[in-house]
């Protein structure tokens, strides 16, 4: 039986979004962040948007159990074997949130021009109804949502230091989310999307 930890679902149409706002406390937290920054081998790879091909506005690396590729946006992400202290934020999510996850995309948004544009994780190998856990260590940003089809609902939030943020049920279906760029002079931001791979 999954235990409870503070929360709020968000109060929006057709999705299941949760927001736990002190998930990891925050001195544990300063300290996975400062290993994943160093730890991990972080990638800036080429998306192809319209034709062209950008590099990706931010760093990323995968991490998994299974060896699964992940592929999306043209890009084809092959796990690393999940590291220690991953392993343990997995376990710790999964007391509160069922699923066993498989993977782990890595985002290291290196400073207000690092962002990630409007999308779903809608990919196939996500199967019908995705749960997505995402994590967040290091500077504050701003998370947008809206909706696909009715342009009155969208949401706006902080993704605060140490929160963990839940997607599931239909929401990768019915909303897309981003992270937008920022004029303010801030500091890194990691995030960590835990995923199940079919
Ligand atoms: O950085 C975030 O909070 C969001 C990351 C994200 O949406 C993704 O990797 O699919
Ligand atoms: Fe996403």
């Amino acid at each position: 039986m999954p235990e409870n930890k503070e929360n709020s679902q968000l109060d929006l149409p057709d999705c299941d979004i949760r927001y736990y706002p002190n998930f990891i406390p925050s001195k544990i937290a300063d300290t996975y962040f400062k290993k994943l920054r160093s730890e991990t081998p972080w990638q800036q790879d080429d998306i192809k948007v319209f034709g062209k091909f950008y590099a990706q506005p931010r760093l990323t690396a995968l991490y998994g159990n299974n060896g699964r590729p992940y592929s999306y946006s043209n890009i084809t992400m092959k796990p690393h074997r999940f590291s220690k202290v991953l392993l343990e934020i997995k376990s710790e999510i999964e007391k509160y949130v069922s699923p066993e996850f498989t993977t782990c995309l890595l985002n290291l948004y290196r400073d207000g021009k690092d962002s990630n544009g409007w999308h779903a994780d809608n990919e196939k190998e996500l199967g019908k109804n995705p749960v997505i856990a995402s994590v967040s260590l290091g500077a504050e940003r701003m998370f947008h949502l809206k909706h696909n089809i009715d342009p009155s609902a969208k949401h706006k939030m902080i993704l605060e230091h140490g929160s963990l943020l839940v997607m599931q049920g239909e929401t990768q279906h019915t909303w897309k989310h981003q992270i937008p760029k920022t004029a303010k002079p801030i500091g890194e931001r990691i995030n960590l999307t835990f995923r199940i791979i079919k």
